[in-house]
């Protein structure tokens, strides 16, 4: 029986990281739906599409030729044949990106392609049948509110900050917190305007990693994993 495992919440609360781990753990697929956002901030860019523009980034967002490889050990994010996965992780994405994340035609359009990619993992796909862990900001809620397991990963905004500082400027003193800021708590109040990842929705586990490590994190969800797994059968 195949595994779909939704996980959502803010910027820095681990999701990248946990979900790929429980993924490749569980021998899963892996679908981070955030890069998804980013490709198309990417794309829109590149072919000179002004993100203030709502009309213009849809259509860019309708003919985006994306490409997304959901193997937990190299996740992979291609656009028009070009391999963008380190350029979509660039400060200018990252503090662009809610232009897009914001644009209801283009969260329709991506919705409809992680959904897409999610049915195709349940019953065959990379994995084969085996299921996906998907992760973002809507996932439990508004792309995949059947999954079988649906996760909130939280923590608190010091530990989220002084872990994204920590992780782009190897130190999470005062001023490293303060050029995080925007990366952090500007972008999930920009992008909580159209989608709630802040508090759980209704059968929505929440995991509070303030006060855990990684690993003890990866522990927490492949527990609840388990317990879900356990009720179904
Ligand atoms: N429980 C944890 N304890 C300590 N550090 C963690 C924990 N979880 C994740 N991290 C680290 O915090 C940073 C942010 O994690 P990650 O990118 O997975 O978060 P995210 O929720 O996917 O963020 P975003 O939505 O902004 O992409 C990474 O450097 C990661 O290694
Ligand atoms: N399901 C999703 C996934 C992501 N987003 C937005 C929110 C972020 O600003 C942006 C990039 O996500 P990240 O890579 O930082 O997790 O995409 C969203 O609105 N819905």
């Amino acid at each position: 029986m195949s595994t779909v495992v939704a996980v959502d919440g803010p910027s820095g609360s681990g999701k990248s990281s946990v979900s790929r781990e429980v993924a490749r753990r569980l021998g899963l697929a892996y679908l981070d739906t955030g890069a998804m956002y980013r490709a198309a901030t990417w794309w829109c860019l590149d072919q000179g599409v002004p993100l203030t523009d709502q009309a213009a980034v849809a259509d860019a967002v309708r003919d985006l030729p994306l490409v997304v490889g959901v193997d937990p050990s190299t996740p992979t994010v291609v656009v028009d044949g070009r391999d963008v996965g380190v350029a979509i992780r660039t400060t200018e994405i990252s503090s662009r990106v809610s232009a897009v994340a914001t644009n209801l035609d283009a969260r329709a359009e991506l919705g409809r392609r992680q959904r897409a990619v999610i049915d195709a993992e349940r019953t065959g796909g990379w994995s084969g049948g085996r299921g996906v862990v998907a992760e973002g900001r809507d996932i439990t809620t508004v792309v995949a509110p059947d999954a079988d397991v649906r996760v909130l990963l939280t923590a608190s905004e010091e530990a989220r900050l002084a872990r994204r500082a920590r992780e782009l400027h190897g130190t999470d003193d005062a001023a490293a917190i303060s050029a995080t800021h925007d990366q952090v708590v500007r972008r999930d109040a920009d992008d909580s305007t159209v989608v709630q990842f802040q508090v759980a929705a209704d059968g929505v586990v929440t995991v509070d990693s303030s006060e855990l490590d990684l690993e003890q994190t990866v522990d927490a969800v492949l527990d609840v994993v388990e317990r879900a797994r356990a009720a179904r059968a």
